[in-house]
């Protein structure tokens, strides 16, 4: 935990001014974060109110109202602030129940300055603290056909009061089977580049053609059922998760050869020549990033499907034959990495 607030105003009476020249509404908190000031909170007369939040910049003398991200909390009778890193803003709502009483602010994260960039603002995301036992959400990555809708239906059939699926939204078409809410939030691309605009997704990207997305609110239902969160995301998307506030475990799931990727993608029988074709194609720098790129906690080659699925609930604790610490773990960027079943890799260029 970082330091306390350098200034902590609880219980204001409206109309207070406080040295900002700021018409105080009472319960505002103020937290100084380098150069500036953010001031949270703003309670009505009837001393409820959603919790607003205005930042001052000390080097311009200037208030800012930021674009907020994220699901805010919904009233506040008063609150507590203490700054974590230097970059988190932790909020302890008065007289909430214990599910709902600590919240996150975060204003200064990777993910933040990620988001400032792309709406030229300044930006604030809110995200809802976890308590209890709670487990990391998991994010399985992996090249188009080589499983991980399969394992991750695996694990939902045997654990399924564990798990719950991250539904994603996508502008591609639904396949014969896939229905929507369930598999995919079937979009069109204007009304999802509109949603992307205003701050609802935690994470999206342009993936072999189409727009793919997690919503804030898809991660949140999951969480709100007490369910640990699976995310089947691309490289991409993985890499955003990364720098987002989301605490989470990155999976990779290799295929064993290019080859036999073809073969799943054909014999899945979803896609035409040219899709199948352009999945592959984006397979081989996906693979690339998958084993080099730094992203992932773990890797695992899916030769065997019965054994690539006892290797992910070992992963995610839930036992099987060898424990994984007995594994062989690899260095990679600076960071141990567990590969299960590693061979050497075969490429073939297409042209
Ligand atoms: N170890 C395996 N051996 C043989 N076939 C497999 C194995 N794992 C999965 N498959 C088959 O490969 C095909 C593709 O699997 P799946 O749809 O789960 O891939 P995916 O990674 O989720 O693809 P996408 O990203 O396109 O959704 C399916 O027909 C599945 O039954
Ligand atoms: N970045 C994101 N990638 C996603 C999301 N949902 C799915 N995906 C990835 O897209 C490809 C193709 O999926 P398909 O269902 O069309 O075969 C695959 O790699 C998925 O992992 C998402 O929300 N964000």
């Amino acid at each position: 935990m970082g330091e306390a607030p350098a200034f902590f105003v609880d219980n204001l009476q409206n109309g207070f001014s406080n040295g900002f020249g700021l018409k105080s509404k009472g319960f505002e908190t103020f937290t100084d974060v380098g150069d500036k000031t953010f001031v949270i909170g703003g309670a009505n007369s009837d001393s409820t109110s959603s919790v607003g939040i205005q930042i001052y910049d000390k080097s311009t003398g200037k208030w800012v109202i930021p674009t907020v991200l994220g699901t805010k909390p919904k009233t506040c009778k008063g609150h507590s602030a203490i700054l974590l890193n230097e970059d988190r803003i932790m909020i302890s709502i008065r007289g909430s129940t214990p599910d709902d009483c600590i919240w996150f602010l975060e204003v200064d994260t990777e993910y933040v300055k990620e988001q400032k960039k792309d709406f030229g603002t300044e930006v604030v995301a809110w995200s809802k603290g976890v308590t209890g036992e709670a487990e990391k959400p998991v994010v399985i990555s992996g090249p188009s056909g080589v499983g991980k809708g399969t394992l991750i239906n695996m694990l939902m059939k045997e654990f399924p009061s564990m798990f719950g699926f991250s539904v994603s939204h996508t502008t591609r078409a639904p396949r014969g089977m896939e229905k929507n809410g369930v598999h995919y939030h079937f979009t069109e691309r204007n009304v999802m580049e509109n949603d992307i605009k205003h701050g609802k997704f935690l994470e999206f990207a342009s993936v072999h053609g189409n727009l793919y997305g997690t919503s804030i609110e898809a991660v949140e239902a999951v969480a709100d059922s007490g369910k640990r969160c699976i995310l089947d995301i691309d490289v991409q998307g993985a890499r955003s998760v990364r720098a987002s506030y989301l605490d989470a475990v990155f999976i990779f799931i290799c295929p064993p050869s290019m080859r036999e990727l073809e073969e799943r993608l054909r014999a899945r029988g979803t896609e035409t020549e040219d899709q199948i074709l352009k999945r592959l194609r984006n397979a081989e720098a996906e693979i690339e990033q998958g084993e080099s790129s730094g992203i992932f906690d773990y890797i695992l080659y899916n030769h065997n499907l019965e054994e690539c699925y006892e290797n992910l609930m070992e992963l995610l604790g839930l036992g099987g034959s060898a424990p994984i610490k007995q594994k062989p773990l690899s260095k990679i960027n600076n960071k141990m990495v567990l590969i299960v079943r590693r061979k050497k890799w075969e490429t073939r260029r297409r042209t």
